[in-house]
């Protein structure tokens, strides 16, 4: 069995996550229900910034919220210390309403709207992350409406293709995010916010893409925008005081991947910044990083109840669970691969290998293809490992199902920290039709 944290199979032979009994958590909240590993993000936080720390750098480790948005989950994140990167008006909202920090909130986006701009100025975030140049433009004049300055990083696309999967590749040429830095776009989005009043340019801004298991795409990115900085500080005498490489950071989702532990990265891209300001003689500036994935991902496991099945006789068995797409997209957006145990009896011998399909009405909800399980029936809880990045957060309601709830356990202890959606959560928004539209 794949495990992660405080995991553990306790004396009855269930499944324990912080110490708290997985077939409990079902009982109590019903499934499907999310479960987050406290002590396993608290010691995920802690290593990125400890290993800044050794190093002695400058640093800030913004948790990038689009991987799960919670208000508990945000005031955790405030309580490790981290900083905030939030990329619409919702997930700032959801920052404000956890009480988190303005001044380390960083804002990004590829088309953040007016109201968007204006939402982060009036709460007086820390910096926007600027990414073309209508935003710019944009930003410039509000800010010069309001008669205030604020400060921005410039999101720029080295050029990079990280080994990934092809939708969540971010920081290539061929791109729909930031400035591109080798076709001199790069460049004049600097020389027009430098000539800017009200923008200050605190720094420089990348993602290479995300679940990425190696650091070469990290150091290279880290070249090619020293390369540039060096030559815009000889041209315009600027230098940047942040330089923030994302996030990306990759974890296990399968014992087929290799993860690299937090620190190793935050090593080796140091250690290339450094290199590259000595070699130019040029100031350090701080590093900053956005993990997402790899502060909640492997913290994260959903507990489902089995339910019917069907054997397609020499191909394959069919189990079914009570959630599926509306509550993992992964799977089907990605051909993301997940790995499961039977949470009341995760040591009982494998007997059959099933296929795990949702409940939704569409064929490609399978969470799972081809996975060794005990026969299991209606009785069996099952538990999918490493759902916590991208699970809650890409959520929806397809066929009406509500959004399942979200239980934090640490230590022996659990608490509900986002309720299950009713069914007159799903109708909220709906009204009634008054006037016959056709007569
Ligand atoms: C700009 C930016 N920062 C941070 C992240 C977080 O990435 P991950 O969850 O892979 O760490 C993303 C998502 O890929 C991103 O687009
Ligand atoms: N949502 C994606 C990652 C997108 C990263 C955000 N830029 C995933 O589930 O893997």
């Amino acid at each position: 069995m794949n495990h992660y944290g405080t995991m553990k199979v306790n004396a009855q032979g269930h499944l324990e996550i912080g110490g708290v009994d997985t077939v409990d958590l079902a009982a109590r909240y019903g499934t499907p229900l999310y479960v987050y590993d406290v002590a396993l993000i608290r010691q995920r936080a802690r290593a990125f910034k400890e290993a800044f720390q050794n190093l002695g750098v400058k640093s800030r480790v913004a948790y990038a919220s689009k991987a799960f948005s919670s208000i508990a989950m945000l005031q955790l994140a405030n309580e490790e210390g981290l900083s905030l990167d939030v990329v619409s008006g919702g997930e700032l909202y959801t920052a404000m309403a956890a009480g988190f920090p303005a001044e380390k909130i960083h804002f990004h986006g590829n088309n953040k709207s007016r109201e968007e701009l204006e939402m982060a100025l009036d709460a007086n975030i820390g910096c926007i992350v600027v990414d073309n140049f209508y935003e710019l433009g944009m930003l410039e004049n509000l800010c010069a409406a309001r008669n205030r300055k604020i400060r921005v990083l410039l999101r720029v696309t080295p050029g990079i293709e990280a080994h990934t999967h092809d939708y969540i590749l971010t920081g290539q040429e061929d791109s729909k995010f930031g400035f591109d830095l080798q076709n001199g776009q790069a460049e004049t989005a600097l020389k027009q916010a430098l000539d800017s009043k009200w923008l200050k340019v605190h720094g420089l801004h990348c993602h290479i893409g995300s679940q990425i298991f190696e650091t070469a795409g990290f150091v290279l990115a880290a070249q090619k925008i020293m390369e540039k900085l060096d030559k815009w500080h000889k041209l315009y005498g600027y230098f940047p005081q942040v330089l923030n490489l994302g996030g990306g950071f990759g974890i296990r989702y399968t014992s087929e991947d290799n993860p690299l532990p937090p620190g190793y990265y935050v090593t080796e891209i140091v250690k290339e910044v450094k290199h590259q300001v000595n070699m130019r003689r040029l100031p350090m500036p701080e590093i900053w990083i956005e993990p997402g994935r790899s502060l909640v991902g492997e913290a994260g496991t959903t507990l489902y109840s089995v339910g019917s099945s069907k054997e397609v006789p020499n191909v394959r068995k069919y189990i079914a669970v009570d959630g599926g797409m509306i509550d993992n997209i992964r799977p089907a957006l990605y051909d993301a691969k997940y790995e499961a145990v039977l949470a009341n009896r995760p040591l009982a011998k494998c007997e059959e290998t099933v296929s795990i399909a949702g409940k939704c009405c569409e064929s490609g909800d399978m969470l799972i293809w081809d996975l060794p399980l005990p026969k299991a029936g209606s009785d069996d809880l099952l538990a999918v490992f490493c759902t916590g990045a991208y699970g809650y957060s890409m959520a929806n309601n397809y066929n009406r199902i509500p959004r399942p709830p979200v239980v934090f356990v640490e230590n022996g202890k659990d608490e509900l920290v986002v309720k299950r959606e009713t069914y007159e959560d799903l109708i909220r928004n709906d009204l009634h039709l008054r006037v016959p539209l056709a007569e």
